[in-house]
Formats: structure tokens, C-alpha cells, sequence
């Protein structure tokens, strides 16, 4: 696969240095903008084929968005895309709260990438999806809903970065994106 670089636009420093470590692996060249993009509601391909168009035209250039979601099974998949505000309302020590009512703790991290190629070009999207469950916080509370998320026995917190990469849904989802290239390139 020959060197390819891709512009990732994201506000969120978190998901900039997984992306950074899950392909320094490979040959993808990364830069980054932080551009604060309008989401709108929809499906998830949806959002992130709608973020990568918004992107690719403030930047007019080639542009990879990326949209995490956390669907509640109890929930019927809410609040999906709209978690950040969840999270953000009630903080990382009451998330798990969410679920009280609910015999049913399980939840899937879902990761969508949407590349596009310059302003107006239609957007090919990439997804991994994580099962889990959500539990009170245990581990480091600097990235997200890390803490509350726990798979096989850990939460994401929990897991050296390389192991969270491993069978993230983000490194799930990059991980069809580097497919796609090697083919493409
Ligand atoms: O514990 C976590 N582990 C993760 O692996 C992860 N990835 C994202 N998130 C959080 O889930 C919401 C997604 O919203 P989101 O996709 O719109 O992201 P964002 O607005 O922060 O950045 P961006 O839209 O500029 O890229 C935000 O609250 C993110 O902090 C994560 N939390
Ligand atoms: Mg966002």
C-alpha cells in the first residue's frame, strides 16, 4: 500500500491519539484539524456521511470524520449519537445511573468513519461496533464514557491503550478504512 495521508477533522483530542496509534502502524500518514462541525439527527451513516461533507467543505480538501455512538440495548439503541450530552449532563460517576431501572446493561460502542474525497464527493463510511456493558466508573476519567464501559471483565478505562485498540470499535472500524485503502491505492 503506498503512503497515503488523510486530513482527520476532530474536536476531540482523545480520538485524535487513538486514531494516531492505531495506524502508526500502517502506512497512513495522519494530519489533523480541529474543526467544530455541526451534527445534524439522523441514522448514524447519516451523521457521519453529512459531517465528512461538512467537513470536506470548510477545508476543501479531502477530509475522515469520525461519530461515536453508545446504544443502551434497554434503551432501543438510544442515546446513540447523542451520548456526548448525556455524558456531559450528569459526568461519568452518575452514567451508569442511566441503566438503574433496567435489569439490561448492555450497550454497544459504535465508531463510524466517513471519508471524502473534496466538497460534494460522496462520502464512504466504515463502522465498528464493541460489545459491552455499562457499569460504575472504575479507571482513569479522562476520555469519555471510557470508565463506565466494560468488556470481557474490564472497562475501557481499565485496558492498557494497546489492548482498548485492539478490540475497540474505533480500532474495529479503522481497521475496514486501511482494507479499503490498500485496495484503492
Ligand atoms: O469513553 C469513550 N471512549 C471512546 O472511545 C469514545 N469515543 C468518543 N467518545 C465520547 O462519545 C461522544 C461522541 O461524540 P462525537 O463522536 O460527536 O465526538 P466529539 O464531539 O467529542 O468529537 P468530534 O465530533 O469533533 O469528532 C463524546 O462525548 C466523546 O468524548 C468516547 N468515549
Ligand atoms: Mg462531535
Amino acid at each position: 500500500m503506498a503512503p497515503k495521508t488523510l486530513n482527520f477533522i476532530t474536536g476531540n483530542a482523545n480520538k485524535l491519539a487513538e486514531v494516531q496509534a492505531i495506524l502508526a502502524s500502517t502506512p497512513v500518514q495522519l494530519q489533523s484539524q480541529a474543526v467544530d462541525l455541526l451534527e445534524i439527527q439522523g441514522t448514524i451513516e447519516e451523521i457521519s456521511r453529512d459531517k465528512a461533507l461538512r467537513a470536506a467543505a470548510e477545508v476543501k480538501g479531502p477530509v475522515l470524520v469520525e461519530d461515536t455512538c453508545l446504544c443502551f440495548k434497554a434503551f432501543g439503541e438510544l442515546p446513540g449519537p447523542y451520548v456526548k450530552w448525556f455524558l456531559q449532563a450528569l459526568g461519568v460517576q452518575d452514567f451508569h445511573k442511566l441503566l438503574a431501572g433496567f435489569e439490561d446493561k448492555s450497550a454497544q460502542a459504535v465508531c463510524t468513519f466517513a471519508y471524502c474525497e473534496g466538497p460534494g464527493c460522496e462520502p464512504v463510511v466504515f463502522q465498528g461496533r464493541t460489545d459491552g456493558i455499562i457499569v460504575p466508573a472504575r479507571g482513569p476519567t479522562n476520555f469519555g464514557w471510557d470508565a463506565c464501559f466494560e468488556y470481557e471483565g474490564q472497562t475501557y478505562a481499565e485496558m492498557a491503550k494497546a489492548d482498548k485498540n485492539a478490540i475497540s470499535h474505533r480500532g474495529r472500524a479503522l481497521a475496514k478504512l486501511v482494507e479499503w485503502l490498500k485496495q484503492e491505492v
